[in-house]
C-alpha cells in the first residue's frame, strides 16, 4: 500500500494551499439554506445534485434545509481525468422524476467554464418545470466561458484547479473536508 503524500491539516505535498475551509463551508452553507427556506416559503423543492461532484454540497446543504425538499441526481461529465472542460457534456444517468411543474433547484459543486451548467439548464428547461434556479458552493469568475446565472452562490474562488470537497482530479481527493489547490506537478501542469 502507498503513503498519501496529502496528509492534511499540514497542507503539502499535492495541495498548494486551502481555498475555503471546513469552518467557511459549513457557515456558507448555512446562509445559502435560509435563503431558500425563505425564498420557497409554502413550496416543493426539488433538488437535482449533479454527480459526482455535488455529493457532499448536496448532503451538507440539505441538511439545513426546512422547507418540503425531495432529492433527485443526475450524472454528466466533461472534465473526464484532465483538468480542462472538454466542452462535450455526457448524460451518464438520468432523473428519475417527472419535472413538469416542478420548482427545481440544481445543486453543483463548481461552475468553471460554465459549459456543464449552460448545457444542463437548456436540457432541463425543456422538461417544463416550474422554475429552474442553481445552487453551488464555488464559481471562477475568471474562468467563464459562457455566463451562468446563480441564484445561491458560496464564494467566488481563484482561476486555479481545486479538489476536495467533493471535486475531484482523476477520480482522487473528493474526501478532503475543505476545498484546496492542487499543486500543477500532480497533473504536468
Ligand atoms: O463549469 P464547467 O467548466 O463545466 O465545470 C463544472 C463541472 O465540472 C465538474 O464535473 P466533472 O465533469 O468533473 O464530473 P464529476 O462531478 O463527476 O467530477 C464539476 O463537478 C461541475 O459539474
Ligand atoms: O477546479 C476544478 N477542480 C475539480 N473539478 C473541476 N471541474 C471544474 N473545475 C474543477
Ligand atoms: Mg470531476
Amino acid at each position: 500500500m502507498t503513503t498519501q503524500a496529502w496528509n492534511y491539516p499540514e497542507v503539502g505535498g499535492d495541495l498548494v494551499e486551502i481555498v475555503v475551509s471546513e469552518e467557511q463551508i459549513r457557515q456558507r452553507l448555512s446562509e445559502m439554506a435560509a435563503r431558500i427556506d425563505e425564498d420557497y416559503a409554502g413550496e416543493e423543492v426539488l433538488l437535482i445534485g449533479v454527480l459526482k461532484g455535488a455529493a457532499m454540497v448536496m448532503s451538507d446543504l440539505m441538511r439545513h434545509l426546512r422547507s418540503d425538499v425531495s432529492m433527485d441526481w443526475m450524472a454528466v461529465s466533461s472534465y473526464g481525468k484532465g483538468t480542462k472542460s472538454s466542452g462535450v457534456v455526457r448524460i451518464l444517468k438520468d432523473l428519475d422524476t417527472d419535472l413538469t411543474g416542478r420548482h427545481v433547484l440544481i445543486v453543483e459543486d463548481i461552475i468553471d467554464s460554465g459549459l456543464t451548467l449552460s448545457w444542463l439548464i437548456e436540457n432541463l428547461r425543456s422538461r417544463g418545470p416550474a422554475s429552474l434556479e442553481i445552487a453551488t458552493l464555488l464559481r471562477k469568475p475568471e474562468a467563464a466561458k459562457v455566463e451562468v446565472d446563480v441564484r445561491y452562490l458560496g464564494f467566488d474562488i481563484a482561476n486555479e484547479f481545486v479538489v476536495g470537497y467533493g471535486l475531484d482530479y482523476a477520480e482522487r481527493y473528493r474526501q478532503l473536508p475543505f476545498v484546496a489547490v492542487l499543486a500543477p506537478h500532480v497533473y504536468g501542469g
